[in-house]
């Protein structure tokens, strides 16, 4: 089964609707989703038992993502900014590494990461991701020996998540503007883009039964 990302939960609401999601995104870095650390640690418990809370840091320092993943009982860090492979294997946490995919040559650098999951993601627009725009997921699909590890974000919606899983075949997608109206999480389109990853996998494989 796809695994389901939705990043960027800000209220009680919209984490109670990502109820059926596998991951859900406390953004700590600059951003117009940013959460505080006593605001994600609120709202850690409405996080359902079974769904991982990931935590969204840019250029962050080992010490401040240390107390928060401490405070917060984070379940993995999510690297978005310049972060080195060592930084990356310095963290206490299982981690995900974001990487900003222009053309082929923004992916050789990935192997030279050993993390958990590579999210790969549209090139941020005023911040460093959260752009809502989708990049060429065929360059996706060079990058096979990744395949099972990959996260696909940027611009997915609940229209277009069934294409790009048939086209990248990821091990899990990403959203976050795209299950947004008037930039506020809405609860039915994160209903609808779960829906369209988990009901659409179940109908896949019993389409080949
Ligand atoms: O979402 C943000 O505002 C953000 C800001 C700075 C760094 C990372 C950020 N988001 C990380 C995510 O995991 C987003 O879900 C991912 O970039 C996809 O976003 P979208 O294209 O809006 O679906």
């Amino acid at each position: 089964m796809t695994q389901v990302k939705i990043c960027g939960l800000q209220n009680q609401q919209a984490i109670e609707a990502a109820a059926g999601a596998d991951f859900i995104g406390f953004v700590f870095a600059k951003s117009k989703r940013r959460v505080t650390i006593d605001e994600a640690t609120e709202l850690s418990a409405y996080v359902p038992p079974g769904v991982k809370k990931v935590g969204v840091f840019v250029n962050e320092s080992i010490e401040t993502i240390r107390i928060i993943a401490e405070q917060v009982n984070l379940d993995y860090v999510q690297l978005h900014g310049d972060e080195s492979p060592a930084f990356c294997s310095e963290m206490a946490l299982p981690v995900i590494k974001a990487f900003e995919v222009r053309d082929p040559s923004d992916l050789e650098k990935v192997a030279t990461y050993d993390c958990d999951y590579y999210l790969l993601d549209s090139p941020g627009g005023k911040y460093r991701g959260g752009s809502g725009e989708t990049f060429d997921w065929s360059i996706a699909n060079q990058y096979d020996f990744l395949q099972k590890r990959i996260i696909l974000a940027g611009g997915l919606r609940p229209e277009n998540v069934r294409e790009a899983i048939t086209e990248v075949m990821p091990h899990g997608v990403d959203v976050s503007s795209g299950v947004e109206t008037d930039g506020e999480k809405d609860l039915d389109k994160i209903h609808a883009f779960i829906n369209a990853v988990k009901k659409g996998d179940n109908d896949d494989i019993s389409s080949t039964k």
